[in-house]
């Protein structure tokens, strides 16, 4: 029978990464986390971002939750729509919902933000590599978006902790690398 090798090692390394990942204490994960906010304060490409789309955290992903309350910028945070993902504005305020996965979502209702506004993309990774080459979930939901040519522009930048920043990961076809990566390490 054939087999796809590729998606083997993508499936293996998703769950290895992700049992790591979890197994993290919070005391760790809550560290690591406010290490990655400062070190995105303290990027260009943060100082630069007038609306930046970020992700809310999920299976002990990094929280850049400290960095919402900075009413200097505008936030936008994504809701599953099937196979897509929509783009709506949230603050401290607002309410969250839980959507597809279990994950937390802003309100259907929330303003929309248009893709000429977007300045800078927070990437949720499972993995990433040294040339930007990213794993997720697996649904394919960035993949997706980042591969429509107005969304391509964009700069792009993937969170992960460092221990899931590899050297080199299996890569589809379809992968496009990320612009920058962003650690608790820098
Ligand atoms: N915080 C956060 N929000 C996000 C993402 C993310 O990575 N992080 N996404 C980034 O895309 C989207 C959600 N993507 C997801 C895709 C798949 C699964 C999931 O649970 N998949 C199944 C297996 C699917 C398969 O392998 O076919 C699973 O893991 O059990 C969860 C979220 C949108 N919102
Ligand atoms: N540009 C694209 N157009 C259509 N389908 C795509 C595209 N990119 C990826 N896919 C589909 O999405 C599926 C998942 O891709 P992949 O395993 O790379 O997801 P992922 O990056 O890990 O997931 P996610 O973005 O949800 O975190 C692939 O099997 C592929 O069929």
């Amino acid at each position: 029978m054939f087999m796809n090798h590729e998606k083997f090692n993508k499936a293996e390394l998703r769950r290895t990464l992700l049992k790591t990942r979890q197994s993290m204490s919070v005391v760790e994960w809550r560290q690591k986390s406010d290490r990655i906010s400062a070190n995105l304060q303290n990027s260009v490409l943060f100082h630069q971002a007038n609306t930046i789309l970020c992700f809310f955290s999920f299976r002990q992903e990094p929280d850049l939750s400290l960095l919402f309350t900075n009413s200097d910028k505008r936030w936008g945070f994504p809701r599953c729509i099937g196979k897509s993902l929509a783009w709506h504005f949230w603050q401290p305020d607002d309410a969250i919902n839980t959507g597809a996965y279990g994950i937390p979502e802003p309100h259907p209702e929330a303003p929309r933000i248009d893709i000429e506004e977007i300045d800078l993309i927070l990437v949720p990774c499972v993995g990433c590599d040294v040339q930007g080459y990213r794993l997720g979930y697996g649904g394919g939901y960035y993949d997706r978006l980042l591969s429509s040519p107005a969304w391509a522009k964009k700069p792009t930048m993937g969170v992960v902790f460092d221990f899931a920043h590899l050297p080199q990961l299996p890569v589809d076809s379809w992968d496009k690398p990320l612009q920058t990566v962003i650690t608790e390490n820098g």
